[in-house]
């Protein structure tokens, strides 16, 4: 049999963000996290400068030609030498215990310059042409600072389209049968029996696997649960309710029937659980006019609910737009919903925030 489309760009996505999860692991149990304060006030962590630095490097020994769009530059790492060794310490020392998937990655970084030069790679302007990857190291940075739901995100755009997805969340269940509690975000942990890779590829569905320390491991189907009413829904947003309204997200709900509590939860783990039927709504109301949403906190998410059987919107309902450049300057919010209610959430989004 002929090989699927992008098996390679999936063998090697899922490999790369196993590795950078595990440096991110590393920096969750430390209790100095190296935290800087960015020009918008939001934080980054020697973990998102190392997971950067250890994803491009695998991308670029794999696909030199393509473009990549990342969360961070490395601006503050060449004006803070000691910033910059303790990440070179941690980036150094990472790789996978199996020496063939290590060497798939092509092994370490060669330098603390090299590995500023490369987290740099990152600064592509994005667009609706060619190969371009979209990279968030860490998504969801004050859950991984509060000991939450943080993930390693992932994806691959062709033409403006995502057609790779991948998705590292150590604080999640393996398991894909268990529903959401209240508290998964607050009192989440990496302990033993923890830690789930969420992919997709176009159109050949989407898998969760357990997240190993050296291959990958052997992948599940996973798919979004069948809602026979609404009002049964359970729902996630952010924790941060700076990033979504919540006050509207609680109108809606009200709206559709739904008694259940929130899900609150950090990150684009809200995409993989309702993906693998834990929850099923994931409503991200706008909180900020003017605020663009980054395409890094949603491709992969967006592919990996698609192809579980949902859909993804925003408020108004239109497909979140990647072709645009390093924002979704198209689109506000994120409404994903199993495929079949999914028009039934809209008109609710649409009645309560029209109000
Ligand atoms: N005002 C705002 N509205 C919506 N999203 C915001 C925001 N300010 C920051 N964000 C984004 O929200 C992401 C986290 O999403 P969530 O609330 O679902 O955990 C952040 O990703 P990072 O943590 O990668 O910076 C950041 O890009
Ligand atoms: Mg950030
Ligand atoms: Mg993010
Ligand atoms: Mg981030």
């Amino acid at each position: 049999m002929a090989s699927q489309e992008y098996s390679k760009e999936l063998h090697i996505a899922l490999l790369a963000v196993q590795r950078a999860t595990l440096l991110t692991k590393s920096v969750f149990h430390s209790h100095a996290k190296g935290t800087l304060n960015k020009s918008d006030a939001s934080p980054v962590t020697i973990g998102d400068f190392g997971a950067q630095a250890l994803i491009i490097a695998a991308l670029q020994h794999n696909f030199p030609q393509d473009e990549i769009v990342a969360e961070e530059e490395a601006k503050d790492l060449r004006e803070n030498d000691q910033l910059r060794e303790t990440v070179w310490d941690l980036v150094k020392g990472a790789s996978l215990s199996d020496a063939t998937a290590e060497n798939e990655l092509g092994g370490s970084i060669s330098s603390p310059e090299a590995m500023l030069d490369i987290i740099d790679k990152g600064n592509s302007k994005g667009g609706n042409r060619g190969r371009i990857w979209a990279i968030d190291p860490i998504d969801g940075t004050k859950g991984f600072l509060r000991g939450g739901q943080y993930a390693v995100c992932l994806g691959l755009m062709v033409d403006g389209d995502v057609k790779v997805g991948v998705l590292g969340c150590p604080n999640l269940p393996v398991s894909d049968s268990e529903r959401l509690s209240e508290n998964i975000g607050a009192d989440a942990t990496d302990a033993e029996g923890k830690g789930v890779l969420f992919s997709a590829v176009l159109g050949q569905g989407a898998q969760s696997r357990p997240l190993s320390k050296d291959t990958v491991s052997s992948p599940s189907s996973i798919h979004m649960k069948p809602l026979a009413n609404i009002s049964e829904a359970t729902f996630c947003e952010s924790v941060e309710a700076g990033h979504s309204s919540q006050g509207d997200a609680a109108a809606i709900a009200q709206k559709l029937g739904i008694t259940k509590p929130s899900v609150r939860m950090d990150s684009q783990a809200k995409y993989g659980s309702i993906a693998r039927g834990a929850g099923d709504l994931y409503l991200r109301l706008p909180a900020r006019k003017d605020y663009v949403e980054k395409i890094w906190d949603h491709a992969a998410g967006d592919l990996i609910v698609r192809e579980a059987g949902g859909q993804v919107t925003d408020v108004e309902g239109k497909r979140l737009d990647f072709s645009l450049g390093r924002t979704l300057a198209n689109n506000k919010g994120v409404i994903a919903a199993p495929k079949d209610v999914h028009g039934e959430v809209i008109e609710a989004v649409k009645s309560i925030l029209n109000k």
